[in-house]
């Protein structure tokens, strides 16, 4: 095993987010299926899939790695989990619904070390305001086919900083990692950092 860092994870943005704190990884998406279970809180949902997806790259046979991080982001408006939309109609109906409220932004990570055989995992809960929003502006928006790939249809480090008010709480943890908390738990388990 060697002194390397896996992102278990297919998003650019969490690629982006590991980069900028100059943290030296490889990327290896994993293979896990993204099914909310009844009755699941959105906590307990974003740790299970961060758990299994950095348990997916843990267990490949081909990865030598001794840290993998896993991770996942929902979207939680008036009791509602609000994953990926599917089309543009459902990205459309997600963004009427966020429209003029308040929601939480739920981002799960899974640190695990091979070599010590500890998983370290948590939940970050921000909270995101968003102005009204016109038919038309959710019309365009779409349109720019920026939500499809975006829990609640929207990218706070895109062009959806238009539509947001304020947030309480940590902004990269609404771009899909809360680096404030991962990088303390990275910490703990040997993980060199620059800071
Ligand atoms: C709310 C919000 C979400 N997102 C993104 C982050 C995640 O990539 C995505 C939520 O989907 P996830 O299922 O968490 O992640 P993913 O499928 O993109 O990648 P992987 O499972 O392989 O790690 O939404 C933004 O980029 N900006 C935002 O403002």
């Amino acid at each position: 095993m060697d002194d390397t860092l896996v992102l278990a994870s297919a998003s650019p943005r969490r690629k982006e987010l590991l980069a900028q704190i100059g943290l030296e990884f490889s990327v290896r998406p994993s293979s896990v299926a993204e099914t909310i279970k009844p009755a699941e809180t959105p906590g307990d949902l974003v740790i299970r899939l961060s758990l299994d997806k950095a348990r997916d790259i843990a267990g490949r046979s081909d990865i030598s790695a001794r840290w993998v991080i896993g991770s996942d982001t929902v979207v939680v408006c008036d009791g509602q989990i609000l994953g990926k939309p599917a089309d543009h109609q459902e990205a459309a109906a997600m963004l009427r619904q966020l429209s003029g409220i308040s929601h939480q932004v739920v981002s799960g990570y899974a640190v695990i070390d091979r070599r010590q055989q500890i998983e370290r995992t948590e939940a970050v809960s921000t909270k995101v305001h968003f102005r009204q929003l016109t038919e038309a502006e959710i019309a365009r928006y779409v349109a720019t086919g920026e939500p499809i790939d975006k829990a609640g249809a929207y990218a706070i480090q895109g062009i959806a900083a238009c539509f947001v008010s304020g947030i309480e709480g940590s902004y990269t943890n609404v771009v899909g990692l809360p680096l404030c908390r991962l990088t303390l738990a990275l910490k703990e388990l040997g993980v060199p950092l620059v800071i």
